[in-house]
C-alpha cells in the first residue's frame, strides 16, 4: 500500500504547529474526523435511507430543517461531547450555544462554532453538501463555558476547516500553519492526506454569484459580474459562471482552481445571507492560509466585531486578485449607498 499519511497521524506530526500543544486540539480534530465519517456513511446512501426530505421544523434562520441537518447536527455534537475536549458548541441548527455535558468538559479548553450541513438546498438532488467548523481557546479559563468564549473575532480562531461530501469526501484544515487536505477512503475508513500545503492561485476565471439575486445586487457587484463577461482575451474573460450552491463544494473548487465566491447583501438579505461565525470565518481563515482573501467587499473578514452568534456578513471570498478586483468596483459606492440601492431596484 502506498506511503499513506492518516489525518491521525499527520494531527501528531503537526501537533508542534499549535500553541499549547498538549494534545487536546489533537484529539478535538480526531473527535471532528470521526463525526465526518459517520455523517459521509449517511450522505453517501441518502437515497436509499429514509434520510432525505424535511423534519418538519425552522430554525433560527428561518429555513426548514433537513433531517439531514438535524442528523449531522447531532453526530458532530456527539462526536464533540464525547470527545471531551470541547466545552461548548455554537450551530447553525441550534438557536442558543450549547454547553456540552459538564461532568466530561468542564475542564474543556476549546469552544467550537459548526455549520453541520452546509448547502442543505442541495442535499435531495445528490449534490455535494459540506460541513465547516472554526474553532477556538476559551477566554473562561475555568467554570462554565459561556458565549464570550466563542464571540471572539476570526483572527482568533487556532484551527478551523470544512468537510466536502462530493464524488469523494475530504476534510480540509489549518492551525494557522497552512492547509492541507485529505480524502477519505473508504475501503480504510481513514482522511488520506492527498492535498499537502494547498494554495490558491492568485487569480483565476470563475466567478460564482446567484445570478439569479441579479438586480438586488449592490451595484459594486453589477459592475464586477459584467466586468467578468466582457471580452478580453488579455486577461483570459470572460470568466466561466460555475454556482452550486454550496458554499463549501464551491469555495473547495476555488481553491483547487482559482475563483471568487460572491454572497453580497441583496434585498431579501440586506446584511447578507451567510453566517459570520460558523460559515465566513472558518473558510475565510482556510483560504488565507492558502494564500487568498476574504472580505465584506470592504473589511477583512477575520477583523468583523462578533456579536451575535448567527450574525449575517456578505462575503467576497477567493483568489487575491479577483477579489481585490471586485473591491475596487465596490469602492465607488459606500456600504451606505450600496444598501440603498438594493432596496431600489424594481422588477417588472
Ligand atoms: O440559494 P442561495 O440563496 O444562492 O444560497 C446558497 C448558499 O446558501 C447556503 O446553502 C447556506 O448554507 P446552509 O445550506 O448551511 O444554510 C450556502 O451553502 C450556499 O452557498
Ligand atoms: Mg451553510
Ligand atoms: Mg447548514
Amino acid at each position: 500500500m502506498a506511503n499513506l499519511t492518516t489525518l491521525g497521524q499527520f494531527i501528531i506530526e503537526r501537533q508542534a504547529d499549535f500553541p499549547y500543544a498538549k494534545g487536546e486540539l489533537s484529539r478535538l480534530l480526531r473527535d471532528i474526523g470521526i463525526a465526518a465519517k459517520v455523517v459521509n456513511r449517511e450522505i453517501n446512501k441518502a437515497g436509499l435511507a429514509d434520510i432525505l426530505g424535511e423534519v418538519g421544523t425552522t430554525n433560527v434562520q428561518g429555513e426548514t430543517q433537513k433531517v439531514l441537518d438535524v442528523y449531522a447536527n447531532e453526530q458532530f455534537i456527539a462526536a464533540l461531547s464525547a470527545g471531551g475536549e470541547c466545552a461548548l458548541v455554537v450551530s447553525e441548527e441550534n438557536e442558543e450555544i450549547v454547553i456540552l455535558n459538564k461532568d466530561v468538559s468542564k475542564n474543556a479548553k476549546y469552544a467550537v462554532a459548526i455549520d453541520p450541513l452546509d448547502g442543505s438546498s442541495n442535499i435531495d438532488v445528490n449534490v455535494a453538501v459540506g460541513t465547516t467548523f472554526s474553532i477556538f481557546r476559551r477566554l473562561s479559563k475555568e467554570g462554565e463555558a459561556n458565549i464570550n468564549d466563542i464571540l471572539q473575532k476570526g483572527t482568533e480562531q487556532v484551527a478551523a476547516g470544512y468537510i466536502v461530501y462530493g464524488s469523494s469526501t475530504m476534510l480540509v484544515y489549518t492551525t494557522g500553519c497552512g492547509v492541507n487536505g485529505f480524502t477519505l477512503d473508504p475501503s480504510i475508513g481513514e482522511f488520506c492526506l492527498s492535498h499537502p500545503d494547498m494554495k490558491i492561485p492568485r487569480t483565476g476565471h470563475i466567478y460564482s454569484v446567484n445570478e439569479g439575486n441579479y438586480v438586488h445586487f449592490p451595484e459594486g457587484v453589477k459592475k464586477y459580474i459584467k466586468y467578468c463577461q466582457v471580452e478580453d482575451e488579455s486577461t483570459n474573460r470572460p470568466y466561466t459562471s460555475r454556482y452550486i450552491g454550496s458554499m463549501v463544494a464551491d469555495l473547495h473548487r476555488n481553491l483547487i482552481k482559482g475563483g471568487v465566491y460572491i454572497y453580497p447583501t441583496t434585498a431579501a438579505a440586506p446584511k447578507g445571507k451567510l453566517r459570520l461565525v460558523y460559515e465566513c470565518n472558518p473558510l475565510a481563515f482556510i483560504i488565507e492560509q492558502a494564500g487568498g482573501r476574504a472580505t465584506n467587499g470592504y473589511q477583512r473578514i477575520l477583523e468583523i466585531d462578533v456579536k451575535e452568534i448567527h450574525q449575517r456578513e456578505s462575503i467576497f471570498i477567493g483568489s487575491t486578485d479577483m477579489v481585490l478586483k471586485a473591491e475596487e468596483f465596490m469602492a465607488e459606492y459606500s456600504p451606505l449607498e450600496e444598501a440603498a440601492n438594493s432596496k431600489t431596484e424594481e422588477v417588472h
